[in-house]
């Protein structure tokens, strides 16, 4: 592969460690900017989103091999030996080849004067397979050894073991853990009454997703080639998000009005927004859709563009506040550490901390809090988080007072399954790697007396 390439994995990754940048939309303004064929661009993205994910065990396996901490190292060096590493223990590039590029690399990145030591650590690092490595750094099945084989930090590796633990899935942790560390593949949503899935699929070449009966699985190829994403009538959303979007359309709620008012109390960027107006313009609903920042309100905007109009009302407002309603059904898909979707967002496991769950926990509990005041006699909450840990979801919800309904009933409603692929209810946590989505919870909530 090109040196271009190699050069611009490591531009992607020095603006996130150096710049706080997201991946995501670092490397697609570097690729750009490069003008890198499709080939050189999966190939740099494939470099940099790796060497991010792995960072945490090629910092052993560097730190063993040069004999120095990792941190100690200038940035471009250490992000040099990390596409290196990741070559060589994951994308199996011959060990000669990986030397030489990486102290290319460190020729024509910046750390010239750091190519002898690049040169020797990356010798050391080739003379072992990635199976070798670990049984070096981390052959054990404690929570520390887990979490450098993994490559995340241990708080995240103790927090998902609890809440595996809490639905009888102790043993799986090691592989919701290596989930986390494969791409995900694109996934569309198609929007009912402006596409069908059938047709969805044979426009992009896609597949049937496993559970939704929305989606579908882009097999090659970019999303922003597929007419029906340009048009609006599709858009890129992965299953699990379709899952709890759709469980709430189909919630047994009891609604006082012949029309039902729904409201979206989180909606931006409004991936979910759309799938749920597609199905209250279906319905002869209606849906409010709620969300903080206006930056994010007009992203809601552009989401629903093509759905029938009238049907999707934006409003900027705090859903801990806002008094609009009272509405049948309400979505409050809460801001959350996004523990659930680590595999797309390379950089995101480090970003977090335990601080941010603090601050999220209380925000989630006014937000659920406010918006049951919004609810009407007989309706449905879904609240939802693309994060599996306890203590924002199942433990926000036992405090909500509120009372759950089976949400594995509308699941199996929505997918045709049976209850039994949902787990012990009556709310439902989807794993990443069992059910092959993001990790979404969802919760389907009533006030107690039925009001
Ligand atoms: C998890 S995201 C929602 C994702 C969205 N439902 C989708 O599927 O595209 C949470 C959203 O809530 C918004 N938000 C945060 N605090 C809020 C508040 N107090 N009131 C309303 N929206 C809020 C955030 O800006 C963010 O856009």
């Amino acid at each position: 592969m090109s040196t271009s390439a190699r050069k611009a994995a490591l531009a992607c990754v020095l603006a996130v460690v150096e710049d706080d940048a997201y991946a995501n939309i670092a490397m697609s303004t570097i690729v750009r900017e490069a003008g890198l064929s499709q080939r050189d661009a999966a190939f740099a993205t494939e470099l940099a989103y790796g060497s991010l994910r792995m960072s945490g065990f090629y910092d052993e396996v560097i730190s063993v091999a040069s004999g120095r901490e990792p941190s100690s190292l200038e940035a471009t060096v250490r992000a040099v030996l990390w596409i290196g590493a990741h070559q060589a223990l994951d994308m199996s590039t011959p060990p000669h080849a990986t030397v030489s590029e990486s102290v290319d690399l460190a020729k024509h990145g910046g750390a010239a004067r750091a190519s002898g030591l690049v040169n020797a650590v990356m010798r050391r690092i080739t003379e072992r397979t990635r199976e070798e490595w670990v049984s070096a750094v981390a052959p054990g099945n404690g929570i520390t050894d887990l979490s450098i084989r993994t490559s995340h930090p241990e708080w995240i590796v103790a927090e998902l073991e609890a809440s595996l633990a809490a639905r009888g899935r102790s043993g799986e942790l090691e592989a919701l853990l290596d989930s986390h560390n494969d791409a995900a593949a694109v996934t569309l949503a198609s929007r009912p009454g402006l596409i069908d899935r059938d047709a969805l699929a044979s426009q992009s070449g896609g597949t049937a997703t496993e559970y939704s009966p929305y989606g579908v699985v882009l097999k090659a190829g970019s999303p922003g080639k597929v007419a029906a994403v340009r048009d609006g009538a599709a858009g890129v959303q992965d299953e699990g998000s379709q899952l709890v979007a759709a469980a709430l359309a189909s919630a047994a709620a009891r609604p006082a009005s012949a029309q039902e008012r729904w409201l979206d109390a989180c909606a931006g960027p409004g991936g979910k927004t759309a799938l749920l107006g597609a199905l209250a313009a279906e319905r002869g609903a209606t849906l409010a859709a709620l969300e903080l920042h206006p930056h994010r309100a007009t992203l809601v905007r552009d989401n629903v563009r093509s759905l029938p109009r009238g049907v999707v009302d934006v409003h900027v407002g705090d859903a801990t506040e806002w008094n609009g309603g009272p509405f049948d059904r309400i979505l409050v898909d809460a801001p959350c550490t996004g523990l659930g979707a680590l595999r797309r967002r390379p950089e995101a496991r480090w970003r977090r901390s335990p601080e941010d769950l603090r601050e999220l926990t209380d925000l989630q509990t006014r937000i659920l809090a406010h918006s049951a005041t919004r609810l009407a006699p007989g309706g449905v909450i879904a609240y939802v988080t693309c994060s599996p840990v306890l203590a924002e979801t199942r433990e926000i919800v036992e405090a909500s007072g509120l009372e759950q309904l089976d949400a594995r009933a509308a699941l199996a409603d929505v997918t045709g399954t049976g209850l039994e692929a949902w787990g012990q209810g009556p709310d439902v946590q989807l794993w990443t790697h069992a059910h092959g989505t993001d990790s979404m919870y969802l919760a389907l909530l009533t006030a107690p007396d039925g009001r």
